[in-house]
């Protein structure tokens, strides 16, 4: 049902990502954009270079007055830290200078939430597991630069959508490789999370790590070379690829054991559609099912490739609907 008078401005909703910020319009709260603009995220200075990019690429009249953004950054203050893209800036100052009435932000994987309680088939793909359980919370996580987790519960007749720190749990480990590994990444980083492994920038960090176990010589990788040379066979590329999928199927077991997201686990984030079939959804389950006594229970739970071309501006769109 469309919330909006037909004459009625439509809606910016934007995702800024650590790698790539994606834009699109929204005249039909529910709906997905038409149209994405997407650009690295470096190529701009800050937000407002990039709305406004985004605004002149897109819109004709009437002009967008409302913007809201997904962005991966804790959002306690009026200045937010893109940690990752290198932009700090104030959403006050920039809803200034852009002449907005509102500018609104919000966790990048509460937007991917509110996408997981629309998406049917095909936009999303079942990989594993049963039926989903009616009633149950859902588990959206994905890797991208990072590893992003949100939760989403259903509530008498709507959702609610939860941001998590999920990405930020320990790494899990089941040999002594994967301890020594571990130990590895929390002597450099203070923290073995799943982030640290199963991410864009946990990939290259793997990829050091395990050359310095093995006693390489250094040699920066970035994450697409990585896949790319273990799908040309290189073991050492292959060893991080096969990393990277325990420890989020790992993360995704974890997660589903505290929240009880028997619901279904929607796995989204940049890198998985990257790697089509060189991904593993065997290894994944595997390390998802993998929690001793609870393994018939994880292995019951319905597993869900995200198969969304911008989810996170659906979800926003969902969003805007949910609040009309
Ligand atoms: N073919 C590939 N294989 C492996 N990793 C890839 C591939 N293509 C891109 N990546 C990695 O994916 C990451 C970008 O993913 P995505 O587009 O989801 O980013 P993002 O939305 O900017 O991330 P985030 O929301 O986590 O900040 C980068 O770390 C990049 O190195």
């Amino acid at each position: 049902m469309s919330t909006t008078r037909p004459d009625a401005p439509p809606v910016l909703v934007a995702d800024i990502g650590g790698t790539n910020a994606r834009a699109g319009l929204v005249t039909e709260p529910g709906h997905a954009p038409g149209t994405v603009f997407t650009r690295p995220t470096a190529d701009f200075p800050g937000l407002a270079e990039f709305l406004q990019a985004a605004m002149a690429a897109l819109s004709g009249e009437p002009r967008p007055m409302r913007v809201i953004c997904a962005v991966a950054s804790p959002l306690h203050e009026d200045t937010v830290r893109l940690t990752n893209a290198g932009w700090t800036f104030s959403i006050s100052d920039t809803q200034r200078r852009l002449g907005l009435e509102a500018l609104t932000l919000m966790n990048d994987w509460v937007a991917q939430g509110w996408a997981v309680t629309r998406l049917v088939e095909p936009q999303r793909l079942q990989r594993k597991g049963g039926k989903p359980a009616a009633d149950a919370p859902r588990l959206a996580i994905g890797p991208g630069t990072g590893l992003g987790s949100a939760l989403v519960t259903p509530c008498a007749d709507h959702w609610q959508v939860f941001a998590t720190e999920g990405g930020h749990i320990s790494v899990g480990i089941t040999s002594q490789r994967e301890a020594d590994l571990a130990l590895r990444l929390h002597n450099r980083f203070g923290h073995c999370s799943a982030e640290r492994v199963a991410s864009g920038v946990g990939m290259e960090a793997v990829h050091d790590a395990l050359r310095e176990i093995d006693g390489h010589p250094p040699r920066s990788c970035s994450a697409e070379t990585i896949a790319r040379e273990a799908v040309a066979g290189d073991p050492l590329c292959r060893e991080v690829l096969a990393q990277f999928t325990a420890a989020l199927g790992s993360a995704a077991g974890d997660l589903a054991l505290a929240t009880g997201a028997r619901g279904g686990i929607y796995v989204g984030g940049g890198i998985i559609p990257a790697l089509g079939d060189a991904f593993d959804w065997n290894r994944f389950h595997a390390r998802f099912t993998a929690k001793g006594r609870f393994q018939d229970y994880l292995a019951a739970i319905p597993v869900y490739a995200i198969n969304h071309p911008a989810p996170a501006l659906l979800g926003l769109s969902v969003y805007l609907e949910a609040q009309a």
